[in-house]
């Protein structure tokens, strides 16, 4: 059984173009051309209930595409897909009420001039969430994303970080089953961001939800998202574990130690401060090498590390997968 599934899945867009020029505002008024922007070509992937899965690449390369057609925004040019056994597009009521869809760009939307509270009342009905259902997971809600200061307040006066946390309070009212998620911690700080994880991990350990999760703060992809997707230019580059992708992309791995003796006899020295020493060796070397330093040198600390994840994927974005 998967929860999402997306087979042969394709769109493209009509995007109007015009040159620049006076001449040329008046001429599109008659007659509009127009440019095909192909987003996603014959993309597939299936997701599993409960798992939470990273969805990332570079600016243009077709997540949101992804998530609207997940989410039945969008009907897509060709392909087949199931979210939990429906299909998206035909925005069946039952459907919608069991998946959510959260853009951290703008995470809520109808009238700015209602409460917090109202809003989420506004939900209820919408959803036709069962009141004592209601009151229980808005008391969930509130203490997880800290609400209690926000409720009477109007939606036009809260700040981008509470926004957000507003915005997953009113999209998971009513306990939606599977969740995308559209960079939620976009332009946040470090502890709302943080907050946000933190929200979303123990959402997924009490209700089993399935996530697609995108981002471009490998943060939130490194904590919550033991898989990654990673698209560009419409296709899927790679699908696997987090794990995986470290080690396709980099032959090396990092040994950190804390020694007063000099190890870079040992491997390539990429850090050094104050006793502190970071060396790059190759994957097949690490035991090998590991067990040669703590017998050659005193050392206090010792710990092997992947390379950081901003630069695996930078170099994915930029060279592709071999
Ligand atoms: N309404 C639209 N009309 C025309 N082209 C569009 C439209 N929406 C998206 N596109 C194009 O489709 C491609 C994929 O866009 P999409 O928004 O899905 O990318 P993304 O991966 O979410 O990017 P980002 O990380 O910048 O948010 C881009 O080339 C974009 O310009």
């Amino acid at each position: 059984m998967t929860a999402v599934e997306v087979e042969n899945l394709s769109m493209s867009y009509q995007a109007p173009i015009r040159k620049g020029g006076l001449r040329a505002a008046f001429r599109s008024l008659v007659r509009r051309e127009y440019k095909t922007v192909q987003a996603l070509d014959d993309v597939s992937f299936g997701i599993a209930p409960g798992e939470v899965a990273g969805f990332i690449g570079p600016n243009g390369a077709g997540k949101t595409t992804t998530m609207k057609i997940l989410s039945g925004i969008l009907h897509p040019t060709a392909g087949r897909v199931q979210v939990l056994g429906s299909v998206p597009w035909h925005r069946r009521s039952p459907f919608l009420k069991r998946i959510a869809f959260v853009r951290g760009s703008q995470p809520v939307g109808g009238s700015q001039e209602l409460t917090v509270m109202d809003s989420l009342e506004y939900q209820r009905l919408l959803y036709d969430v069962p009141r004592p259902a209601f009151r229980s997971t808005l008391a969930e809600l509130q203490a997880l994303l800290e609400l209690e200061p926000l409720v009477e307040r109007q939606l036009r006066a809260l700040s981008l970080g509470e926004r957000m946390r507003v915005g997953l309070a009113m999209a998971l009212i009513y306990r939606p089953e599977v969740l995308f998620l559209d960079e939620p911690t976009i332009g946040l700080d470090v502890s709302a961001a943080s907050l946000i994880r933190e929200f979303v991990r123990e959402y997924v350990e009490q209700t089993g939800a399935t996530v697609l999760l995108t981002s471009h703060y490998m943060a939130d992809v490194a904590s919550l998202c033991p898989r990654l997707i990673l698209i560009d230019h419409g296709h899927v580059q790679y699908d696997g574990p987090l794990k995986e992708l470290s080690a396709r992309l980099s032959p090396y791995k990092l040994i950190r130690i804390s020694t007063r003796d000099d190890p870079s006899a040992f491997g390539e020295v990429v850090e050094k401060s104050d006793g502190q020493w970071v060396l790059r060796v190759p994957r097949d070397e690490v035991a090998g090498t590991t067990g040669r330093l703590l017998q050659a040198l005193e050392v206090v600390d010792l710990a092997v590390e992947e390379p950081p994840l901003e630069k695996v994927i930078d170099q994915a974005y930029r060279e592709g997968l071999r």
